[in-house]
C-alpha cells in the first residue's frame, strides 16, 4: 500500500504558494530574454523522443520546489511499490502491473509470493501463434476461407487502446486484414459494422476483462447471432470468435472454446490492458514483431521513469507541470494536440487514462479532498483544432495548458505537407508563449496603412496576451517503439500525479452507480405503463419516451 500524506501540508505545497504568488505574473517572453539556455535547461531527452518544456510559466527554482514536492509526497518509494507488485490498488486489494506485460528483461515480479512471469511469457506466445497462423492464412473460418477481418468487441479500457494504437500503427499494417471495433451498445455500431464484413472470413474477439459488461456481452451476442443466421452453424463458433479476458467461467458459459481464450490477470487495469490478450488486435493487425517493438518501448519508459533522477524524469516532469497548473493557476483542463493524424484518437484514449484514474475526490484516508485533483482531458488533432477551438486556447479567458505531440518523419510523405504540419506546430506553441502586445498590433495595423481612428477601435481585439504554457514533445517518427514509449511516458505521469495528490489512481466506482440505475430503469422501459418512481424529470423523461417509440 501506498504510504498516505496530507498534500496540503507537505512543506513544499507552501513554499510552492508563497512562489506562485509571487511569479504569477512574469511573462514566459521575458524569461526566455534572460535566458538563453532555457531550450537546454528545460528540455529532456529520451531515445527518439525531444519533450521542451521551456515553453512553460516556470523557473529553476519552480521545478526544484516542485521536484520537492514529488520528494516529500513519497515518490520514489511509491514508484518502487508499483513495480514491485506492491497492492497499492487500495480499495481492490490489487498489485498494478501493466509494466509487467512489457517487462522484456524478463526479470521475476512477484504477487503474493509468486512469479508472474512464466504467466506472462505463456500467454504471449499463444498470442503470437496464434496471430502467425491468422496473418499467414493457415487459420481457416469454417468455409475454409482464410480470415480477412478481426472485429474487435469491447468497451472502455478494451476498445480505447487498441482502437489507438491500430490507428497510429496503420503504416505497419498488413493489408490482408482490416480491424474493425465496437463499442457502443447503440445497436447502430455493431450493425454498421457487420455491413463491412462476411461470417465466412471474419474472426470476432470478444474483449472484456470481466465479460460481464452490459455493452460488450449484448454486442457479442448480436455477433453471434448474426453469424449463426448468415451461414455459420453452432459448432463453427469455434472457429470465428476468441476471448481476450480474466474471466473464464464467463467466457465459458458464454460458449467461446477456452482454446480460443487468451487471459491477463487482476492486476492489470482495464484502461492498462493494451499490453495485454487485449492487444491482440494490435497484433493481428500490425504483427506480433511490431507489437513486441510496442511493448519493447513501453520496458524502456519504465527503466527510465523507475531509474532517472527527477531532474532528469520525463514522465515526473510532466506530472508536476500539470500539478503546477492544476493546483497553483487553477487550470481545468489540458488538452493533447497531435500533429499527426495517425494519432487521432491518442487524446480519446488518454481521456479515459487520465480521468477515471484521477477523477476522484477522496483521498487515500477515505477524507475529501480540499484540493483540485484530475483535469478534464481533450483534444483533437493539429490542424484541425487550429480551425475550431485554438482561439480560446490563444485569446480565452481559461488557461489551458497544452501536449503537442509530432513526428519530425512522417510515414506518409506527400509534397510539402509534413513541413506544412509542422511549420503549424512550431507556430502554435511560439504564438501561445509569446503573444503580441497591443502596440505591436498596432505597428501592424499602421504599416498596413490604416488610420489612427481605426488601429485604436481594432487593436485591442488583435493583441494577444501569450504566456500560456505548452509542452513540445517532438518525435523522430511514430514507430511501434516510440509510440511504446509515449503512451508508457503519460501512464507514469497519471500515476505520478495520483501520488502527489494522494489519491487512488486504479480503481473507478465512480463509473458504478450510472450502471446500477441503467439495470433499474431497463425493465421499467419493457412496460407501456408510465412510470413515477424516479424525480420528476427522469419519470417525465422515461414517460415521454414511452410515448414517442410508438410511433
Ligand atoms: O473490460 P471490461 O471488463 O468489459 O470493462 C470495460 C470498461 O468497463 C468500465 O466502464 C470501467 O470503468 C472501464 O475501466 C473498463 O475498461
Amino acid at each position: 500500500m501506498l504510504t498516505n500524506h496530507a498534500f496540503l501540508t507537505l512543506p513544499a505545497y507552501g513554499q510552492l504558494k508563497a512562489h506562485f504568488e509571487a511569479t504569477e505574473s512574469t511573462h514566459m517572453r521575458d524569461l526566455f530574454a534572460q535566458n538563453p539556455d532555457r531550450f537546454e535547461q528545460f528540455s529532456l531527452r529520451f531515445d527518439d523522443i525531444l519533450v521542451d518544456f521551456s515553453k512553460n510559466r516556470v523557473t529553476a527554482e519552480t521545478m526544484t520546489l516542485l521536484r520537492q514536492l514529488a520528494e516529500q509526497a513519497g515518490l520514489t518509494d511509491a514508484i518502487e511499490k508499483m513495480f514491485s507488485g506492491d497492492k497499492i490498488n487500495g480499495t481492490e486489494g490489487r498489485a498494478v502491473l501493466h509494466t509487467a506485460l512489457r517487462n522484456r528483461a524478463n526479470t521475476p515480479v512477484l504477487v503474493d509470493g509468486a512469479d508472474v512471469m512464466p504467466s506472462v511469457n505463456a500467454v504471449l506466445d499463444r498470442m503470437k501463434s496464434f496471430t502467425e497462423r491468422v496473418r499467414s492464412g493457415e487459420w481457416k473460418g469454417y468455409s475454409g476461407k482464410a480470415i480477412t477481418d478481426v472485429v474487435n468487441i469491447g468497451i472502455g479500457g478494451s476498445d480505447l487502446g487498441p482502437v489507438m494504437v491500430t490507428e497510429a500503427l496503420k503504416f505497419y499494417a498488413s493489408d490482408k486484414l482490416k480491424v474493425h471495433f465496437v463499442s457502443n451498445v447503440d445497436g447502430v455500431h455493431i450493425y454498421e459494422t457487420l455491413q463491412l464484413v462476411n461470417p465466412e472470413t471474419t474472426l470476432f474477439l470478444v474483449a472484456s476483462k470481466t465479460f460481464t459488461t452490459q455493452e460488450t456481452m449484448t454486442n457479442a451476442n448480436s455477433a453471434r447471432q448474426w453469424f449463426l443466421d448468415n451461414g455459420g452453424s453452432q459448432h463453427d463458433v469455434a472457429k470465428h470468435f476468441a476471448a481476450l479476458s480474466t474471466n473464464k467461467a464467463e467466457v465459458e458459459k458464454f460458449g467461446i472454446d477456452t482454446e480460443n481464450m487468451f487471459g491477463f490477470w487482476d492486476w492489470v487495469g482495464g484502461r492498462y490492458s493494451l499490453w495485454s490478450a487485449i492487444g491482440l488486435s494490435i497484433a493481428l493487425y500490425i504483427g506480433f514483431d511490431n507489437f513486441e517493438e510496442l511493448l519493447a518501448g513501453g520496458h524502456a519508459m519504465d527503466n527510465h521513469f523507475r531509474t532517472a533522477p527527477l531532474d532528469q524524469n520525463i514522465p515526473a516532469t510532466l506530472a508536476l507541470l500539470g500539478i503546477w497548473y492544476n493546483n497553483f493557476y487553477g487550470a481545468q483542463s489540458e488538452a493533447i494536440l497531435p500533429y499527426d493524424q495517425y494519432l487521432h484518437r491518442f487524446a480519446a484514449y488518454f481521456q479515459q487514462g487520465d480521468m477515471e484514474s484521477n477523477g476522484k475526490s477522496v483521498d487515500r484516508d477515505g477524507h475529501p479532498v480540499a484540493y483540485q485533483t484530475g483535469p478534464i482531458i481533450w483534444g483533437e488533432p493539429g490542424t484541425n483544432g487550429q480551425h475550431a477551438f485554438y482561439q480560446l486556447i490563444h485569446q480565452g479567458t481559461k488557461l489551458i495548458p497544452c501536449d503537442f505531440i509530432a513526428p519530425a518523419i512522417s510515414h506518409r510523405p506527400m509534397g510539402d505537407h509534413h513541413r506544412m504540419l509542422l511549420s503549424n506546430f512550431f507556430a502554435q506553441t511560439e504564438a501561445l508563449m509569446n503573444g503580441k502586445t497591443e502596440q505591436e498590433a498596432a505597428d501592424e495595423l499602421r504599416k498596413a496603412g490604416k488610420s489612427d481612428a481605426e488601429i485604436a477601435q481594432v487593436a485591442p481585439f488583435k493583441a494577444f496576451s501569450g504566456n500560456r504554457p505548452t509542452n513540445s514533445i517532438l518525435l523522430k517518427m511514430i514507430t511501434p517503439y516510440t509510440l511504446g514509449s509515449l503512451i508508457a511516458m503519460y501512464e507514469h505521469k497519471i500515476f505520478t500525479q495520483g501520488v502527489i495528490w494522494n489519491i487512488f489512481s486504479f480503481d473507478q466506482w465512480g463509473v458504478e452507480l450510472g450502471k446500477q440505475l441503467a439495470n433499474k430503469i431497463l425493465p421499467e422501459l419493457e412496460a407501456d405503463t408510465p412510470v413515477n418512481s424516479h424525480d420528476s424529470s427522469t419519470n417525465g423523461l422515461i414517460n415521454v419516451y414511452k410515448v414517442w417509440r410508438k410511433n
